[in-house]
């Protein structure tokens, strides 16, 4: 069962925005309360959540829907100033990999979905920086938000610099959850039964924990991921600390988006099939042309878009789907095709995200069977890596990233999660170097 928490079953909502000059991201999120949140991507707004004004969680195979239904109460009776579209309140979080999440180490916080409604949330836009804040239940006073809003202006203006950016708190230890030797065995399985025509592709990932040698700064790390990759959504999801334990700090610099949804626009990106970064722009290019053409990741690609495609269609009046082209990032390049539909019908973006996770470019095919092949061959828990994370407003639209280049933080230790999609050609050692090529977009904001 979905559960709003607030102090009181009533959940009639207040919201109120003003312009503000807010000092960098990184001093805001700095000196947030938590539960914090973030999330920043191409063409949007980036927006710091502080503190939970509501919190929606839920668990099970009905996770989406009782996250739509408990959003959906949530703004239907708002009261909301938000000033600029930007600044309007929404809800931030995300869901678990598989419907039944064991919430194993190190995920014991993250459930099968949790959704932080802030009561502090700065957003930046290219037209400068908004201050929202909100209440709900016995808070949800005209009056106590707006006076509110005075304070935490007033905080806000006063935040001490950020100063200069931390470097990588350097590694001191690692254990990967996978040997190599089982790896291999993993993936000759998994190619045993494709070839057998049990399965048509699966995703297999590995995790490795790290020992960091100091704490990690989570916003020294997301402004240099930030700066690494602008090209992709980046995210940070914090849940209220366990009994006992640091805080746990789940985020990451995806390039995949699974779904956005504005009106009745709908855009989504097909992402699989991958190449390393060549020395030189001839090389690169070299790269790109060799992935362009290259049989095995085009068929591991394209069981995606079409996949995509299928899943777009019940939806949508018309899928427009261009040809595949390649996604340049510092570390990677992945074939990409970015697919847009136009909906037949007013949909809430959650139905989307349900309809589309996973797709085969973290799933599989056929997706029962490529599921449970996961869940009987990885050794550990996926939680939500892989896993849509984003945001939800008030009528229904959002945006959602796959949870992917990630790694959950816990005081000084963080596990680190990278896949690869396996089909009929795939060879176990060219596998296990392309889940460490992905690991390198955190490792290298995590090394010395
Ligand atoms: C599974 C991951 O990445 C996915 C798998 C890819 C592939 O197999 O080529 C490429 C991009 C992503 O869709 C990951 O980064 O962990």
């Amino acid at each position: 069962m979905a559960s709003l928490r607030t102090d009181e079953a009533e959940t009639h909502l207040v919201s109120r925005s003003v312009r503000v000059s807010a000092p960098s991201f990184r001093a805001v999120l700095d000196a947030a309360e938590a539960p914090r949140t973030v999330w920043s991507a191409p063409d949007e707004a980036t927006v710091v959540g502080e503190g939970a004004a509501a919190t929606v969680t839920a668990d099970g195979p009905n996770r989406f829907d009782r996250v739509r239904e408990a959003a959906e109460e949530l703004f239907s009776s708002g009261d909301v100033h938000a000033g600029t579209e930007a600044a309007r309140p929404r809800l931030f979080g995300g869901f678990a990999f598989h419907a039944d999440s064991a919430g194993g180490p190190p995920w014991e916080e993250f459930p099968g979905a949790r959704f932080v409604f802030p009561r502090v949330q700065v957003t930046y836009t290219d037209d400068g920086a908004w201050l929202t804040v909100n209440a709900v239940g016995p808070d949800a006073d005209v009056g106590a938000v707006e006076k509110r809003l005075d304070r935490e202006r007033e905080r806000i203006a006063s935040l001490p610099d950020a100063g200069p950016v931390a470097g990588p708190p350097g590694v001191v230890g690692r254990r990967r959850t996978t040997a190599r030797d089982d790896w291999n065995a993993s993936v000759e399985a998994a190619v045993d039964r494709i070839r057998a025509g049990d399965l048509v592709k699966v995703v297999l990932a590995q995790a490795l924990e790290v020992d960091l040698e100091t704490p990690l700064s989570v916003p020294d790390v997301l402004e240099r991921l930030g700066d690494a990759y602008p090209e992709c959504y980046r995210f940070l999801v914090e849940p209220n600390p366990g009994a006992d334990r640091p805080q746990a700090s789940f985020f990451g610099a995806t390039p995949e988006r699974l779904v956005s949804l504005r009106g009745r626009t709908v855009e989504t990106d097909a992402l699989a099939g991958t190449t390393g970064r060549g020395e030189t722009p001839a090389e690169d290019e070299w790269l790109a042309q060799e992935l362009l053409n290259d049989e095995k990741n085009v068929h591991e690609h394209e069981l995606v878009a079409q996949t995509v495609r299928e899943q777009l269609a019940p939806f949508a009046s018309s899928v427009n789907a261009p040809d595949r082209r390649v996604k340049r990032l510092a570390t990677v390049q992945h074939l990409w095709t970015p697919v847009t539909a136009t909906l037949s019908t007013n949909e809430h973006v959650l139905s989307l995200v349900e309809a589309l996770h996973p797709t085969p470019a973290v799933g599989g095919l056929p997706p029962e069977k490529a599921l449970e092949t996961i869940r009987d061959t990885e050794p550990f828990d996926r939680g939500w890596y892989a896993s849509p994370v984003g945001w939800i407003d008030a009528a229904g639209y959002g945006t959602f990233a796959v949870a992917l280049r990630s790694a959950v933080a816990r005081g000084d230790v963080a596990t680190l999660f990278a896949g690869v999609g396996v089909v009929e050609d795939s060879d176990p050692d060219r596998e296990w170097d392309e889940v460490q090529l992905k690991y390198r977009a955190l490792l290298d904001e995590l090394e010395r």
